[in-house]
C-alpha cells in the first residue's frame, strides 16, 4: 500500500479520454462546416444546415440475426427503422429541427430504387414518396411515444414498489424496535457529534472534525458553522484541502483508493440491519423482493447523504480530475460460499460499473474468506485486454475509491459472509457527455462506424 504522498497528485488524475469526434465537438464542426458553406454559395438554396448536412445518404440495412425477428415485424419498403436502428432514431432526434430536410434523405433513396427496380409502372411518384415521408413521421413518433410509455411506466412500477416497502417498515420496526434509530429523523439535525459517536471511523473523526473550544459543540472542520442538516441536504457544500485528503486516503493499486469511514462496531449494526430486512421481507410473499436492499429507498438516507455530500462529491474533484458528481444509487451486496437470499451471491465476475466514481465500502462480517476484489484496465483503453492481478483485501470500515470504468471482480468467497455497501455515482458533465456512450461500451476508438462519426453528420 503506498500513500498518496509519494505517488504525487499529478499521477493520480485520471486522464478522461474524449472521443475524437465527441457530441460537443460534433456539433460545433457541423454549425462552423455549415455557415461555411453558406458564405460560399446561395443560400436560398441550402436548407437545415447546409449541404454538407444534406448529402445522400447511402446507409445499407445491416441488422444482426437478433434483430431479424423484429425487423420482419416492421413494414418497413425504405428501410427506416427507428426501432431497431438506433442510428435512424438518433438523427430524427438530433437532427429534425436542424435539418428540416432529413426525410428527403431517405425519399430521394427510395426515388431511385423505385426507378431502378420498376420502369415500366407509371404512377405519380411524388405523391407515392410523400406518403412515405409521412410515413416515416408516423413511424417516428410512435417510436418516441412507445419509449416515452415504457419510462412512465417503470418510473411507475418503482414508485409503486418503494411505496410498497415503506409502507411495511413500522411493521418491521415494531418486531425490531432495536433498529428504529436508523429512521431517526434527529440524525439529520442534529450536531456533528452524533456523528463521531459511533458511527464514524477514528481517524476519519480525528481529522474530518474539530471541538468548539467555546462550545464544545463538535464540527466538520473544512466549514465549520455548517450543520448537520444543511450538508446532508447540500445546502453547504463540503471542500477538502488536499494535504486533509493525502493524509487519509492510500491508493491501494494503481487508480483504487482507499480510505476509512464506517466503525467497525457501525458496519456491524448495518450488517445486523440489513439481514434483519432481508428476512422480514422474505417471509411476505405478496411484495417483488429488491435482490440487493438500498437503504436510501427504504427512508434512511442520511448515510448515503453522508457518503455523497462529504466524501464522495468533494474528494471525487481532486481525485478524479474535477469530476463534478451530481447523483447516487446505493445497494448492500451481501456474498456468502453458500448463496442465500441474505448473502446472494459467492463472486463476481469481471464488469465495470455504471457509474462515474463508485465508492466500495466493506461492512465485514469478521473473518470471512475468499471474497478479493481484483482490479483490471480501464474500460476503453485498447493496450490491456487481460485482468490483471492487482488485488486488494477489502478492509471493514474502509472504502475503495474508483472510477466506474475500471475492470474489477470479487473473487469467489470460501467462507463467512461478506457485505459491501457500494454506491454508483454520476455525472451529467463527465465521461458520457464527452464519449460516445457506444463507443465507450465496445472499446471502439475509431469513429467509422460510430453513428456520432463522421459519415452520419
Ligand atoms: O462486492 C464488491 O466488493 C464489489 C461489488 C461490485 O463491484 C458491484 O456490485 O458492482
Ligand atoms: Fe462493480
Amino acid at each position: 500500500m503506498r500513500n498518496i504522498n509519494n505517488v504525487g497528485w499529478g499521477l493520480v488524475i485520471l486522464v478522461i479520454q474524449v472521443a475524437t469526434i465527441g457530441l460537443c465537438s460534433w456539433k460545433i464542426q457541423a454549425e462552423s462546416s455549415s455557415s461555411d458553406v453558406m458564405k460560399a454559395s446561395n443560400a436560398a438554396t441550402l436548407l437545415g444546415g447546409g449541404e454538407i448536412n444534406e448529402k445522400l445518404r447511402t446507409f445499407q440495412t445491416a441488422i444482426n440475426d437478433a434483430d431479424k425477428e423484429k425487423a420482419s415485424l416492421a413494414d418497413e419498403p425504405n428501410g427506416f427503422q427507428p426501432r431497431i436502428h438506433k442510428a435512424h432514431l438518433w438523427h430524427a432526434l438530433e437532427g429534425l429541427d436542424r435539418y428540416p430536410n432529413y426525410f428527403d434523405r431517405w425519399k430521394s433513396r427510395i426515388k431511385s430504387r423505385e426507378q431502378s427496380e420498376d420502369h415500366s409502372v407509371s404512377h405519380n411518384k411524388d405523391s407515392d414518396d410523400e406518403e412515405k415521408e409521412i410515413d416515416d413521421l408516423l413511424k417516428l413518433e410512435h417510436v418516441l411515444r412507445d419509449t416515452a410509455d415504457a419510462v412512465r411506466r417503470e418510473r411507475k412500477r418503482i414508485a409503486q414498489q418503494r411505496t410498497t416497502w415503506m409502507q411495511k417498515i413500522p411493521n418491521f420496526l415494531q418486531e425490531h424496535p432495536q433498529f428504529r434509530k436508523f429512521w431517526d429523523a434527529a440524525l439529520y439535525g442534529e450536531d456533528w457529534g452524533k456523528w463521531c459517536n459511533g458511527i464514524l471511523h477514528p481517524k476519519v473523526q480525528e481529522l474530518f472534525f474539530t471541538t468548539n473550544t467555546t462550545t464544545g459543540a463538535i464540527q466538520l472542520k473544512t466549514c465549520s458553522d455548517a450543520t448537520v442538516a444543511q450538508v446532508l441536504s447540500g445546502a453547504v457544500r463540503v471542500e477538502w484541502n488536499v494535504s486533509l485528503l493525502t493524509e487519509l486516503l492510500d491508493e491501494e493499486c494503481s487508480d483504487v483508493y482507499s480510505i476509512p469511514i464506517l466503525s467497525d462496531a457501525f458496519c456491524h449494526e448495518l450488517i445486523q440491519l440489513v439481514r434483519s430486512l432481508r428476512l422480514f421481507f422474505a417471509q411476505d410473499t405478496t411484495i417483488e423482493q429488491p435482490r440487493f436492499f438500498s437503504l436510501s429507498q427504504l427512508g434512511i438516507t442520511w448515510l448515503d447523504d453522508f457518503l455523497f455530500r462529504v466524501l464522495l462529491y468533494p474528494i471525487s474533484i481532486h481525485l478524479f480530475d474535477n469530476i463534478h458528481l451530481d447523483s447516487y444509487h446505493s445497494f448492500v451486496a451481501g456474498y456468502a460460499a453458500q448463496p442465500n437470499c441474505v448473502t446472494p451471491r459467492q463472486f463476481l465476475v469481471p464488469h465495470t460499473d455504471d457509474s462515474e466514481v463508485t465508492l466500495n465500502l466493506c461492512l465485514g462480517e469478521k473473518d470471512f474468506e475468499g471474497g478479493l476484489l481484483e482490479f483490471g484496465p480501464m474500460r476503453g483503453e485498447r493496450t490491456k485486454t487481460k485482468l490483471q492481478t492487482d488485488t486488494v483485501q477489502p478492509r471493514i470500515g474502509y472504502g475503495l475509491l474508483h472510477v466506474g470504468r475500471l475492470m474489477h471482480q470479487v473473487t469467489p468467497i470460501t467462507s463467512g459472509d461478506r457485505f459491501a455497501y457500494i454506491v454508483w455515482t454520476r455525472s451529467w458533465t463527465d465521461t458520457r457527455a464527452k464519449q460516445c456512450p457506444c463507443c465507450w461500451l465496445n472499446h471502439r476508438k475509431e469513429t467509422a462506424t460510430c453513428i456520432c462519426g463522421p459519415q452520419w453528420n
